[in-house]
């Protein structure tokens, strides 16, 4: 391996698609078999070259994360970006690097060059190639100042870096972009790209040779304090076993901790995938309050789960070598019995637990479903509810909630005091026939020490059954946002349209053919054989009576819902071959007035929440443009922060048709290749309408509006 310049190791742009196989071969990721053709057509507008890059990613069945920073905090992000692309400008043009490694001094970067020879550079010439991108003609002037001061060789680079910081404080750029497994891949994929099995079978060796130590040490102290043996030697022996403990406690708790750690990283990355991907009707089914308390227990759950099994696990080797302590002690057989008996015993009382907490569960997410419903339906009950009424069904509520929540606690008191100290009289119990039968004394310090580590080993036994069965209770409940997180991904190594590619002109741009659709739980279907053929450019005009399924329509058009049974093609690929991000990408949307929401943020990130954030200047520019255009630039002077102005619940209430053209300016901002605007202009006066249908026709590459007739 030899220390190069970044030039060397750069591939140029057009090549992205190999450094990424190239990176994920290095890294150990999976690759699909065989490996599909990537394209090498990059996007001629730069701000595309993200979704190209993206695309190239999911082709490989992999995905990138976007790491943004500040010009002055690039080190922070991009010594933990690896294995991570790096967009730089090299004199060739733009190209990527491969980032493989940052050493733990975060003093060199590894690199996989073009022939796939691994390369070192020094981080910080990788950090300035990076910051540079976003220099622009700062830093040949900086480069001027300093010449001038005299400064030379690291002060120099210093002061360079503070100058650019300064005056680049605020702008924000793209760091580089980690690659990595989408949250749906497979669990095992998964594990191996942690070393889970390997980290696993650590921490059991690491706990067993613990537990032997432990026993040894009970073993020469019993030995020393009945036989009389206690010299120095054996004391001696004694505590440098001890001694040996430490390091060995620090390693087990070390490697335990970082796996939890690594494991619950990736239960919160699939719960997130898969809330965001959740199916709208999947998330209305029980209420939107229910989907809530739902996301609130899955917190729950990976520390349940986690700690659960990893206490379990550490109790069950203390069991077994404890049992087998036992077994050779004075008690024998007996005391195998009295052992087995007990832990049958706990195992029905930890079982009765798992019933009293799903209803302890039940009773929580319950409430926090009134609760939301009732904070939802907040200005209605104002209006229209007799004040002395609003709060009875609360009342009931928080009382079913104490009473399940008083059992679970009595009870589990109850259980975890009779495994705490239960099974030690037991045990002892057991050990009298043979203590009786004249047992030396030896071994019966062994037997009393084996019997107080099975209590210990069942006491923590029983608490981490009690966290995995409750871990079992609460993965019942945010089952279906696992499985949207597995659904969520589309097929690996299939060729999504890339973004601003032409299509041929015989090839319809966006086909569906006898789509059938029934709302689950409803007896009918709402759509049948709905057929459409929409050529790029085309404006389609759809009207139906309410209630005819045009919304419906209008949302498995644009990815919300799923199709149904029929055939749903865009560019010629079928919906499954897509993924709800690449899908969304093409197709964008403007809901139904109340389906739509102004979010609580800048008047900006509400207009732009299909484009990549922080914005631009030039996205900026583009929103403001369109506003104008929408008739909605009298607003934004009015606005004392324009763009900026932050809007939504907590800030300036938007009126109906100024919240409708922010819905349509929106959708319209995406750059799709179709918009589709469900019943976008009801709320608009004729004047102003005609304006925003002038602006819509002129923008959207080709569009589909719902309408009533
Ligand atoms: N989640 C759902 N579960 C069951 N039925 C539903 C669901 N959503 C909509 N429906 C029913 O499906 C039918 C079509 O609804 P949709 O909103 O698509 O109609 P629409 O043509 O857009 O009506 P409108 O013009 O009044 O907005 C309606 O009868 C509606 O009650």
């Amino acid at each position: 391996m030899s220390e190069e310049t970044l030039e060397a190791v750069a591939w140029p742009i057009e090549r992205a698609g190999e450094a990424l196989e190239a990176l994920a071969r290095a890294a150990r990721l999976p690759l699909p078999n065989p490996l599909p053709a990537l394209s090498h057509a990059v996007p001629e507008d730069p701000s595309r070259v993200g979704e190209w890059l993206d695309a190239a990613a999911h082709a490989l069945g992999l995905e990138l994360k976007l790491l943004y920073t500040r010009h002055g905090e690039v080190e922070t992000p991009l010594g933990r970006a690896a294995p991570a692309l790096v967009e730089v400008v090299s004199t060739q043009g733009s190209a990527v690097v491969a980032l493989l490694r940052v050493s733990s001094s975060g003093q060199t970067a590894r690199l996989i060059a073009p022939d796939e020879s691994l390369h070192k550079v020094p981080f910080s010439t990788l950090t300035a190639a990076v910051r540079a991108r976003a220099e622009g003609h700062q830093g040949p002037v900086a480069d001027r100042v300093l010449e001038r001061t005299g400064l030379r060789g690291p002060q120099r680079a210093t002061a360079r870096r503070a100058l650019l910081g300064l005056q680049l404080a605020n702008t924000y750029l793209v760091a580089g972009r980690t690659l990595r497994l989408p949250p749906g891949a497979r669990l095992r994929h998964h594990l191996r790209a942690l070393r889970g099995g390997w980290r696993l079978l650590l921490l059991l060796l690491l706990a067993g040779v613990i537990q032997a130590g432990v026993l040894s040490m009970w073993w020469l102290i019993g030995r020393g304090a009945f036989e009389g043996q206690l010299d120095p030697g054996w004391l001696w022996a004694w505590a440098l076993m001890g001694l040996t403990m430490v390091p060995l406690q620090a390693a087990l708790a070390w490697v335990q901790g970082t796996l939890v750690m690594d494991l619950s990283a990736l239960l919160r990355r699939q719960l997130l995938a898969g809330a965001l991907a959740l199916p709208v009707d999947e998330a209305r089914r029980g209420g939107i309050g229910e989907y809530v308390g739902r996301t609130y227990e899955s917190a729950g759950l990976e520390q349940m789960s986690l700690a659960g099994s990893f206490a379990s696990v550490l109790a069950v080797i203390d069991l077994v070598m404890a049992a087998s302590v036992m077994a050779a002690g004075p008690a024998g057989g007996y005391g195998l019995v009295a052992l087995g008996g007990f832990c049958c015993g706990m195992a029905v009382l930890v079982a009765r637990q798992a019933l009293l907490f799903r209803r302890w569960t039940e009773a929580r997410v319950g409430m926090t479903h009134a609760l939301i419903e009732r904070m939802l339906g907040y200005r209605t009950r104002l209006a229209q509810e007799q004040p002395e009424r609003w709060h009875d069904e609360e009342d009931q509520e928080l009382a079913h909630y104490a009473k399940a929540s008083e059992q679970w606690d009595e009870s589990t008191a109850r259980v975890m005091t009779l495994a705490r100290r239960g099974l030690l009289p037991v045990a002892i119990l057991a050990t009298l026939p043979g203590v009786l039968a004249g047992a030396p004394a030896a071994r019966i310090a062994v037997g009393v020490g084996a019997a107080l580590m099975a209590a210990r080993a069942v006491g923590a036994l029983t608490v981490g059954s009690l966290a995995l069965l409750g871990a079992r209770v609460l993965f019942r409940s945010v089952r279906p946002i696992l499985k949207a997180a597995k659904c969520s991904e589309g097929v690996p190594g299939a060729s999504p349209l890339s973004p601003g590619a032409a299509l041929p002109e015989e090839q319809a741009l966006l086909e569906v053919r006898d789509l059938a659709f029934r709302h689950p739980g409803s007896p009918r279907a709402v759509l049948e054989g709905a057929s459409l053929v929409v050529r790029s450019g085309e404006r389609v005009l759809l009207e139906g009576p309410s209630g005819s399924g045009k919304s419906t329509f209008a949302s498995i058009l644009t990815g919300l819902r799923g199709q149904g049974s029929g055939l749903l093609l865009l560019g010629g690929l079928d919906r499954a071959t897509w993924t709800t991000d690449g899908w969304g990408a093409q197709i964008a949307g403007a809901p139904q007035f109340h389906e739509n929401y102004v979010v609580s943020g800048t008047l900006a990130m509400n207009l732009l929440l299909g484009r990549a954030w922080p914005p631009t200047p030039e996205d900026l520019r583009v929103a403001r443009a369109l506003c104008e255009e929408l008739g909605l630039g009298e607003l934004l002077s009015r606005m004392p922060s324009g763009l900026m102005q932050m809007v939504g619940e907590s800030g300036w209430q938007l009126s109906h048709g100024e919240q409708s053209r922010v819905f349509v300016a929106r959708a319209l901002l995406q750059r799709a290749r179709i918009v589709v605007l469900d019943e976008a202009f009801g709320a608009l006066d004729p004047v102003t309408m005609r304006k925003v249908m002038a602006c819509v026709e002129a923008r959207a590459p080709t569009l589909i509006v719902i309408a009533h007739p």
